[in-house]
Formats: structure tokens, C-alpha cells, sequence
């Protein structure tokens, strides 16, 4: 069964916008990246208690942590960097959802990936091992400007890291924005696909389109994934009317025409959702 999530905060930062828009659409799951414009590891306490039972409240329960951690540059200090994976992994035990989305570190500029190789994978490394002790999955997100933005970067560090710990979450938009094939990078990397981001591209205007009118092939994808056993998130993350590298945003009604693309293409690829 795969289960249909979404960044919320595409929708709105008033969490109650968030979670009731989700559910007018049947959606259960939220993928937590920030609430009142605020990052998930930035909450107060206070927050999280207010936010978890809205979500006892409504049955809903998390698809992953959202965070930022791997969005800082391969050359500034990593130790730091460490204690913010604490808090995700603390957040983790408190909305009980093991599964963590991460990145794999800015390039800095004028810079080759290259040359920040050996430390990119010194650190997934690191993540992963401190990860895996405590039962929780990194989901690692392919991105522009990042070390793994094409599909033999994302191979690289999921092969030198060989960690169960270390899956992928497979953002077909992102990969297109790069010049990367969707086709190859499916190829070379669905048995290490865990979680899909739901985001759509489309190389000759540049811009994010819902499920199914980009070059994204994600109903595709998404059908050969379950055909061979696929068991987890489809998380949408539209961008439809903002697209930057900290965050994107669609608001209610675009999530609506993002969400209904995804589901009819689903429905008529005969691939069943919850
Ligand atoms: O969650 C993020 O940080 C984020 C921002 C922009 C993107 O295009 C993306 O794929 C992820």
C-alpha cells in the first residue's frame, strides 16, 4: 500500500489550515517542515505538544520529519550540524514516525563535488551510523546545488554509506532541473527508492507542474515501484506557485488541482492509496 503525504506548509503556515486542507483531500500524512513560517527543529516545545495532539485530534500522523539537515555547505563546521540531528531524531520518539529527510550538503561556490567527496561521505556516514542506533531512516533528498543532485551522486553516497539506515527519497522535479534523466536515474536507483516527493517539471517553460503534466513520469514510477513491492509515502510537494531553495509554496486551491492530479493519475494507473 502507499500512503498519499504533503508538505503542508505549501498550503498555509496556520497549522489548522494545514492539517483541515489536508484531509478535505483525504490526506492523512503530513511530511513537517515548518508551522507559523517556523522550522520543524525550531518549534518550541510547547509547539510540538499543541501541534502532535491537533493531529491525535484529527487521526493523523507524520510520513517523515521535513528537515533541513544536509542544507548547510560541505566546508562549514559539521559538529553543530550533528546536534540539529538530535533534535530530529528527538522528534522522531515524539510523534512516533522513524523516518527523517535529509540532504547531502551544498557545494560551496567555485567549488567541484569533487573535491568535498571524502567529507560529504565522512558525514552521511556519520548521520547514518548515529541514525541507525536509534531505529530511524534518513530519507535522502537529491537536489540542486547539493553534492547528490544527480543520480550517480545519489548512488555514490548510498553505496559508500551501504547503511540500512540510508534510503532514498526520489524527487523526480529536482532531478529534471539538473539535466538529469528521469528515466536513467530510475534505472539506476529504484531498489534504494523508500519515499517519492511528488513535485513535477517542466524542462521547457522551468517551471513545477502538477503530478503527470511535467516530464517527471511519476505516476509511472510510482506504478512500476508498487508492481515490485513498494511499501510507503508518495509526498506531495508542488511548488506550484513559489519555487526556492529553502522552501516552496502553493497555497490551498493550487493544492487542490496538485492533489486531485495525483490521485486521478493513481486511480487510472489502478495503483490503490490510502
Ligand atoms: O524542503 C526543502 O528544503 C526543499 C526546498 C526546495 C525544494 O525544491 C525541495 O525539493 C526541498
Amino acid at each position: 500500500m502507499i500512503y498519499l503525504s504533503a508538505f503542508a506548509d505549501e498550503i498555509s503556515a496556520d497549522p489548522t489550515e494545514q492539517l483541515d486542507n489536508l484531509l478535505i483531500h483525504s490526506i492523512r500524512f503530513v511530511e513537517f517542515r515548518s508551522i507559523h513560517d517556523t522550522n520543524v527543529l525550531d518549534l518550541t516545545a510547547e509547539q510540538h505538544e499543541e501541534f502532535r495532539e491537533m493531529l491525535r485530534e484529527r487521526g493523523m500522523a507524520l510520513s517523515a520529519i521535513g528537515s533541513p539537515i544536509g542544507k548547510i555547505k560541505a566546508d562549514e563546521p559539521f559538529e553543530p550540524h550533528l546536534e540539529r540531528l538530535d533534535v530530529a531524531l528527538g522528534l522522531c520518539d515524539f510523534y512516533e514516525c522513524p523516518r527523517i529527510r535529509i540532504f547531502s550538503f551544498y557545494i560551496p561556490e567555485g567549488g567541484a563535488p569533487e573535491d568535498h567527496r571524502e567529507e560529504v561521505l565522512r558525514r552521511m556516514a556519520a548521520m547514518a551510523e548515529v541514525a541507525e542506533k536509534r531505529g530511524v531512516t534518513l530519507l535522502l533528498e537529491n537536489e540542486k546545488g547539493i553534492y547528490g543532485d544527480t543520480a550517480d551522486r545519489v548512488k555514490e553516497i548510498l553505496d559508500a554509506v551501504d547503511s540500512p539506515a540510508l534510503g532514498h527519497a526520489f524527487d523526480p522535479a529536482n532531478y529534471l532541473e539538473v539535466g538529469q534523466p528521469v528515466d536513467k536515474a530510475w534505472t539506476m536507483l529504484r531498489d534504494r527508492v523508500v519515499h517519492f516527493h511528488v513535485k513535477d517539471y517542466d524542462t521547457k517553460t522551468k517551471k513545477n507542474v502538477p503530478a503527470g503534466e511535467g516530464e517527471g513520469q511519476i505516476p509511472k514510477l510510482i506504478t512500476d515501484a508498487v508492481a515490485k513491492g513498494f511499501e510507503g509515502y508518495c509526498v506531495l510537494e508542488p511548488h506550484l506557485l513559489v519555487a526556492e531553495a529553502s522552501t516552496g509554496f502553493t497555497g490551498p486551491e493550487r493544492f487542490g488541482d496538485a492533489a486531485v492530479a495525483l490521485q486521478t493519475a493513481l486511480s487510472r494507473e489502478g495503483v490503490t492509496y490510502a
